[in-house]
């Protein structure tokens, strides 16, 4: 396998059966691209071609194919292409639409920014925002988790990115902005980017006051003595290598290109983390357990103390190999390429996807299985190259996956903290959405949320009302399940793992018949919280 011109390399991809006259296989696989590509690995193997209307696509699946598909050089397998929808947003000449050697350098300079100085100052403010959009949930409620990620990310990553005018004094223009920009992401725009409809006239209006805005901020920084550390600051101050400064409309389309590649992609994870969380509460407890331990109660979220929580990062490394929110990355074949014996002819498209990837039984054993254990020391499922590929790989690979790791890690270490939550639909309600071009759980996506301090409290306060119960109630007590009423959501798990266990079907166990009154507190919790009130204690 390689990428290079060989003699060997001769075959044609073979080629899914069934396509329709002009439609190719689009019907199918516009229903569910993942189980439409599943099938095609399922029969033809790791290289196999397809059609979407007209147009030849190969996927590759599978960590060596990965491999040719990272590795190929952007002359043979051009990105670009793939991104062309973007140009209004982003701008003319901006990244995915410049000429090679500036695009290079312009995703070049994204690097600092999204990596290790100014990490630690992301992390207050993500935090500071987290903090503020659960400042008002009081004791219990509802939220659709999806939208709920959806804002806070928004808010994270403008303040971390665009810095604190953006954040304090234009937040209510940046979103109407940032909503008028979002809706202008239409398929349309492939064949007909700058149509007079309009979305497309609000989608351009919008573009146009951002780099007004941001004209504005870079001539008023200039002004201060004190720098400020955000990312903006970074690009006003980065340089080409012939030492000339990013323009202003630049500036403008790298910084959205920014929030937008790590919008929905970290809030689609985020309330998959979540929602995995509910679903298992043997996970939920140990995350708990871990944050506790590294936090306390009350600790400071630093950026130090988010390096040193592995339990959780092998929660979201395993949410992202089940959920990765982009299934399909694209790139149009510019030269002949190669792989084992096969050539892609120019002109075609080639994709790889690390949903079909990820679910690979020879690389990761029991795929369909939430196992976060895969990445510990002595398994390393992900250790082949190219295996897990949630962030892509190789020239291309995801520019924010530290931040967008630390943003995730940060949401969780205040969340879970304060608050427990549980699904409220049936768990099998809460699916990926694949009809988006970012793949998140299908809204809405309801959860309930009880605050845990309170729990504590009234834990603490169940405890001294049992120990007087003691006196008079006999060394233990009892737990009482009606099982006609029991639907095995798992709360009583999450709150009392010492004594009850909920397996994958639902069923429920009480682990201990009299258990010690120690327990009490924990199982009162259990009976409080269970949502089909099927839990009863019974004092001795
Ligand atoms: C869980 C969250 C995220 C996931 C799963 C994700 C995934 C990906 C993937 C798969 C690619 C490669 C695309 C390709 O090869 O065609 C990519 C590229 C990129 N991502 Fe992310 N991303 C996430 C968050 C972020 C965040 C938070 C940012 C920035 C704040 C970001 C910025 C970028 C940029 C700039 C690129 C282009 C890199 C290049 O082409 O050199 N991403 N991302």
């Amino acid at each position: 396998m390689n990428t290079e011109n060989t003699v060997s390399a001769h075959k044609e991809p073979p080629k899914m059966p069934g396509a329709w006259p002009l439609l190719g296989h689009m019907l199918e696989f516009g229903k569910n691209p993942f189980a439409y590509m599943t099938k095609l690995r399922n029969s033809l193997g790791e290289i196999g071609e397809f059609r979407m209307f007209h147009q030849k696509m190969v996927l590759l699946t599978g960590p060596e194919a990965n491999e040719a598909f990272f590795r190929a050089p952007d002359a043979q397998l051009d990105q670009s292409q793939a991104y062309k929808i973007m140009t209004p947003i982003f701008g003319k000449g901006v990244v995915f639409d410049a000429p090679p050697h500036k695009k290079d350098q312009q995703l070049k300079m994204l690097m600092p920014v999204l990596r290790d100085k100014p990490m630690r100052g992301y992390a207050q403010v993500i935090v500071q925002e987290v903090e503020q959009m659960i400042a008002d949930w009081g004791e219990t409620g509802e939220i659709d988790l999806l939208e709920f990620m959806k804002e806070l990310t928004i808010y994270t990553s403008s303040h971390c990115l665009l810095g604190d005018e953006f954040r304090y004094e234009l937040n209510e223009e940046f979103a109407k902005i940032y909503h008028d920009l979002e809706k202008g992401v239409n398929p349309l725009a492939f064949v007909f980017p700058y149509l007079p409809l309009p979305v497309f006239r609000r989608r351009d209006k919008a573009r146009a006051r951002l780099q007004a805005l941001v004209t504005g901020i870079i001539a008023k920084r200039a002004q201060k003595a004190e720098k400020s550390e955000d990312a903006f600051q970074m690009l006003i101050d980065a340089q080409y290598d012939d030492g000339s400064r990013l323009t202003p409309h630049e500036i403008t389309g790298m910084l959205i290109g920014t929030i937008f590649a790590g919008h929905h992609t970290t809030a689609g994870t985020a309330a998959w983390t979540l929602l995995e969380l509910a679903r298992r509460p043997e996970y939920m407890h140990a995350v708990l357990a871990e944050l506790d331990a590294q936090f306390g109660v009350d600790g400071e979220v630093t950026f130090q103390a988010l390096r040193e929580i592995p339990l959780l990062e092998n929660v979201i490394k395993e949410v992202l190999r089940l959920h990765p929110p982009l299934i399909f990355l694209i790139r149009k074949v510019m030269q002949d390429f190669h792989f084992k014996d096969y050539t892609v002819k120019a002109g075609k498209y080639v994709c790889a996807s690390p949903r079909v990837s990820h679910r690979i039984a020879e690389v990761f054993p029991e795929p369909e299985k939430f196992d976060p254990d895969r990445y510990s020391d002595t398994r390393q499922e992900d250790a082949k190259p190219f295996s897990w590929i949630a962030f892509g790989g190789g020239k291309h690979k995801c520019s924010g996956n530290a931040f967008a790791m630390l943003q995730l890690k940060a949401i969780f270490s205040i969340l879970l903290r304060r608050y427990t939550f549980e699904l409220i639909d049936a768990a099998d309600n809460y699916q990926d959405d694949f009809t988006q071009m970012v793949v998140q759980p299908v809204s809405p996506c309801r959860v309930r949320y009880l605050k845990r301090v309170a729990i504590e409290e009234s834990a603490g306060e169940s405890l001294r009302n049992d120990s007087q119960e003691t006196a008079h109630a006999g060394p233990g007590f009892r737990i009482i399940i009606d099982r006609e009423l029991c639907q095995g959501h798992a709360t009583c798990m999450a709150e009392a793992p010492e004594l009850f266990k909920v397996d994958a079907a639902g069923n429920l166990t009480v682990l201990q018949e009299n258990p010690p009154l120690d327990l009490l507190a924990k199982a009162r919790q259990a009976e409080k919280y269970c949502p089909s009130k099927a839990i009863k204690i019974d004092l001795n």
